[in-house]
């Protein structure tokens, strides 16, 4: 339901606060068709309020031709930025990019933030928003957990669906996602919540069983038979099952690229304030599945690109895949165990 301007443009100032915006700073409000209108108001109205030399940066939409779905995180490589000097400079001149139109995996995001512009990607409705505006305690338990991670040398993971994954680690540092970007260079999503990481290259391997419950990001849909993943050398050699495994394996064959099938980023949701069911009370198109991706005690696995680690996986195809009820271990110790954080996994 809808929320009033006052309560978006508090929730705004709460999320700039925490991101360390300071009076004379320049934020630029990235924008594109899909935007919130909403979403930018209060974003805007924000920013000034904190003292901000306000910009907005609205570029034409991309890849229409190529997407099979709307989803602004089903395509991914190349954006609006791509080969676009002017609007990159802008952006690099930045100290803050509000992103409300989706930069996510593409190589022109991680150039921006080398030189320490901060972006922050936010481009879920309104409401989910401000039901999520992130807190000091969410970057505090996602720090933990990220720092457990990159502690381990090893991430298994088992349900008693059938799941039997093991993942070597320390080739890529983790990934923190807690909803603010509170350090120059760093890149955030509002909403989120979660720690994450990629497999060493190559090393993934095992089964991963999608049960039935479990969802397919940007699918949108909650299984109703169980999908058999066959990893092999860090990829999915197999998928296998009934008619949900033939919607996903006829999605990713449409990309044609055998690169779509890698183990992507793995971790655990540790955001008590998305929720599994909230993805059947929405419309396919009124949200990219952030609650899906982030709450607590998930298993969210991914395939396709690895580059925002570091990697040099670049490929459109991204299928996000948050399970249910399984064990996550670092180095033989529980961290979420049949779907509950422990203490390990920073309760
Ligand atoms: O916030 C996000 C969203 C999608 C994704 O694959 C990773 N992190």
């Amino acid at each position: 339901m809808p929320v009033s301007d006052y309560q978006l443009i508090s929730a705004w100032q709460q999320v700039l606060k925490l991101s360390n915006l300071e009076a004379g700073q320049t934020v630029t409000i990235l924008t594109s068709s899909a935007t919130n209108q909403q979403t930018l108001l209060a974003a805007t109205v924000a920013s000034q309020s904190m003292g901000a030399v306000v910009n907005r940066l609205d570029l034409p939409p991309v890849n229409a031709e190529k997407a099979l779905s709307r989803d602004p995180l089903a395509y991914l490589g190349t954006t609006p930025l791509t080969g676009n000097k002017a609007a990159i400079a802008a952006l690099k001149e930045s100290d803050l990019v509000l992103d409300l139109m989706t930069l996510l995996f593409s190589p022109e995001q991680i150039d921006i933030l080398k030189g320490g512009t901060k972006i922050l990607l936010a481009v879920e409705p309104p409401e989910i928003l401000v039901r999520t505006v992130p807190t000091e305690a969410d970057r505090t338990r996602v720090k933990a957990a990220a720092a457990r991670i990159a502690a381990a040398r090893e991430m298994t993971v088992v349900s008693e669906a059938g799941t039997d994954l093991r993942c070597p680690l320390g080739e890529f540092h983790p990934i923190s996602e807690y909803g603010f970007v509170d350090e120059p260079g760093r890149w955030d999503h509002w909403p989120s919540g979660f720690a994450l990481t990629f497999p060493n290259e190559g090393q993934a391997s095992g089964r991963i069983v999608i049960d039935k419950g479990d969802i397919l990001l940007p699918q949108k849909m909650y299984c109703s038979s169980q999908i058999i993943l066959t990893v092999e050398n860090g990829y999915a050699t197999k998928i296998e099952g009934g008619i949900d495994a033939d919607l996903l394996n006829e999605y990713m064959a449409s990309f044609n690229d055998p690169e779509g099938y890698a183990i992507s980023h793995i971790g655990w949701g540790l955001q008590p304030r998305c929720h599994w069911s909230t993805l059947g009370l929405y419309d396919r198109e009124q949200t990219i599945g952030m609650d899906a991706r982030a709450f607590e005690g998930n298993f969210l696995f991914s395939l396709g690109p690895n580059n925002e680690a570091g990697g040099k996986r670049t490929t459109a195809c991204h299928i996000d895949i948050p399970l249910r009820h399984c064990t996550v271990r670092l180095d033989g110790e529980d961290m979420v165990r049949n779907g509950k954080v422990l203490d390990g996994g920073v309760k």
